[in-house]
């Protein structure tokens, strides 16, 4: 059995697969994208790409997708694809997506998501993406971030461009804020999330709301530092799986979606089996970031966003 045949119910009716192939590609991973992606849909089993306007990939997935469409290999109904708002086009999501769908050569995307409850001072074609002053520092623009939300729901309810409209990167506060100021609660709410760092609050706050939690960055990002951990070694051993394994069900056992990235053709082959973690072993995994918290993704924009242990 497969933990990529999980799939998980949204609050809009639809479900998502709970194991999503994470799309960020560092620039000398480019070669092996195309292969990457084609060996997660085509033999591995994949039915989720979670990918964004600032990835800078849309382009080339749209090709890869359209040449698997037209190759008879997967149907796009059979698909679930997320993209995603960036800062620099806050006030005009409907651009980014619009953008994106051009890119990905797709007349809707599953799931539409504000990339982060932040506003950045770019152009009106959202460049550059991440706008600098003189001494480094991000320069914001003056707007609010719950803007770029509420545009999203007019998106949601008067076109079919998206199936569902969620957020990532919002703390508690801010989903409390959302939740009182606007009528559609997001569908999921995509963030950092692993042993180390298990933010047991704001999972507890978006299941309590009926929000899917979705868990990027589980292995820890580039070297993927949280497979090194001892415990999630040893728990590897006790169930005959990889460390990558135990980490990926860790999230699924208990409900939520998980995004890892792989550029690694015999890894992605494989999958990930379904492992039948206890109680009490996803108690322990939590415990390693109860104990001493650690994110990875601490990009220098987010760390006034309310996110703890930035
Ligand atoms: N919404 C947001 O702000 C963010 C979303 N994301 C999403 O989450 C996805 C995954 O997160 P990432 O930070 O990209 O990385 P990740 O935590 O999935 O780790 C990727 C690293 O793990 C390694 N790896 C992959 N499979 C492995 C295995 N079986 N055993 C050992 N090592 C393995 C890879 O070589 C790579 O170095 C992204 O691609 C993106 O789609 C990521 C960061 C922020
Ligand atoms: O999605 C994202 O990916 C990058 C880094 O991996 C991060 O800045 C952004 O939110």
């Amino acid at each position: 059995m497969s933990a990529l045949d999980i799939r998980i119910p949204l609050n809009n009716g639809t479900s998502i697969p709970a194991v999503g192939m994470g799309t960020v590609c560092p620039e000398d991973k480019k070669g092996p994208f195309k292969k990457a992606i084609v060996t997660a849909i085509v033999d591995a089993g994949y039915r989720h790409l979670d990918t964004a306007w600032f990835y800078g990939v849309e382009e080339d997935l749209g090709d890869i997708l359209q040449e698997l469409f037209q190759e008879g290999k997967i149907k796009r109904e059979e698909l679930f694809i997320t993209t995603k708002c960036w800062p620099s086009l806050w006030n005009n999501p409907e651009k980014s997506l619009n953008d994106s769908l051009k890119s990905l050569k797709l007349d809707y995307v599953d799931l539409f998501l504000q990339h982060w409850p932040l506003t950045f001072k770019s152009d009106a074609n959202g460049q550059p993406p991440v706008p600098r002053d003189d001494n480094g520092k991000v320069i914001f623009d003056d707007g609010d971030f719950l803007d770029t939300y509420k545009k999203m729901i007019d998106i949601y309810k008067n076109t079919d461009k998206v199936k569902a409209i969620g957020v990532s990167n919002y703390s508690i506060g801010n989903l409390e804020r959302l939740l009182k100021e606007t009528d559609v609660v997001p569908a999921v709410n995509q963030f950092e999330l692993h042993p180390q760092l298990p933010l047991q609050d704001l999972v507890d706050f978006c299941q309590d709301h009926k929000i899917v939690v979705e868990a990027y960055s589980a292995f820890g990002s580039g070297g993927a530092p949280v497979t090194k951990l001892p415990l999630v070694n040893e728990l590897a051993k006790k169930y005959n799986v990889t460390p990558a394994d135990i980490l990926i069900n860790y999230h699924t056992v208990s409900g939520r979606v998980v995004l890892p990235r792989s550029q690694n053709p015999e890894r992605i082959k494989k999958g990930y089996p379904k492992v039948p973690l206890t109680k009490e072993d996803l108690e322990n995994l939590a415990e390693i970031g109860e104990l001493k918290p650690t994110r990875y993704i601490k990009e220098d924009w987010g760390k006034d966003i309310g996110m703890p242990y930035w």
